[in-house]
């Protein structure tokens, strides 16, 4: 089989706030096409990890190698820009702008176009993430939860990014909708050849449409792999966390 070909790759990491060490030798790999799962203890330093592929956390040492970018070490920020789509938990949309203006606003940030061809890039985009067109017209407020992460969606592809990160995107959604939004994340993945990585709690999510998960434990990756064979991870917090009573009703392969 041929070698995967790693797409993000972290090394050596370490990160703090002050005093407070969030990371410390951690090392993850994120391979081209695979949806990634990150799961850890609150406040383990999921979120902190995203922000810091991202480039937006500046770790005190280590290295973040995105499609061959030293992301801290003079990358080309415009190649980053429109490589790299994230959608922050809630959608973060402006709430005082349209849906079509939240989906314009990166296209006005990091290229030239403006105009009615603008107008249709971002309906296309909308349209993509499954949302009627008479949503373009609404302020995140008109939105249901689903409406508004969708709309993250649309927003965080709207330079069609080859790498999409989410932090928490089915939080807050009912069963239903939380299904529906992991079927889209799919169906974009296949359609637009994405790398997702997601940082989520929902096991759900996890068992349903992650191809591996990383266990973000003790400041470091304590494990990465497909999601069933994580239940007898050599690693002890892994273990438990997948043989919890809430992961336990997946592992018998049904739900
Ligand atoms: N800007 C910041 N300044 C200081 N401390 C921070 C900052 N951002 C995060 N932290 C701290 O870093 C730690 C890790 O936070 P992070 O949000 O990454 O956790 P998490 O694993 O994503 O948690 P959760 O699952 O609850 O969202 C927490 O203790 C948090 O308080």
């Amino acid at each position: 089989m041929a070698e995967r070909e790693r797409v993000i790759e972290v090394r050596d990491l370490k990160t703090a706030f002050g005093k407070t060490v969030i990371h410390e030798d951690l090392d993850l790999d994120v391979y081209r096409g695979e949806i990634l799962g990150i799961v850890g203890a609150s406040g383990g330093g999921k979120s902190v990890l995203l922000n810091t592929m991202l480039g937006l956390q500046r770790p005190i040492s280590g290295s973040v190698v995105v499609g061959g970018q030293d992301i801290f070490n003079n990358p080309d920020r415009k190649w980053l820009a429109s490589n790299m789509g994230v959608m922050f938990q809630n959608g973060a949309l402006f709430s005082s702008l349209t849906l079509q203006e939240n989906v314009e606003a990166p296209f006005l940030e990091h290229t030239e176009i403006r105009g009615e061809f603008l107008s249709r890039l971002a309906q296309m985009k909308i349209s993509l993430v499954g949302l009627a067109n008479d949503a373009a017209y609404k302020r995140p407020a008109e939105l249901s939860g689903g409406m508004k992460k969708r709309a993250g969606v649309a927003r965080a592809l709207a330079l069609d990014p080859k790498l999409l990160f989410l932090d928490e995107p089915t939080a807050g959604l009912d069963p239903l909708a939380a299904a529906e939004f992991d079927d889209l994340i799919v169906s974009l993945r296949d359609a637009l050849e994405l790398t997702v990585v997601m940082v989520t709690h929902d096991l759900d999510s996890l068992f349903q449409i992650s191809d591996r998960v990383a266990v973000l434990a003790d400041k470091k990756i304590v494990a990465s792999d497909a999601v069933e064979k994580l239940r007898d991870s050599e690693d002890e917090w892994t273990r438990s966390y997948f043989q919890s009573r809430r992961a336990r009703r997946f592992n018998s392969g049904g739900n």
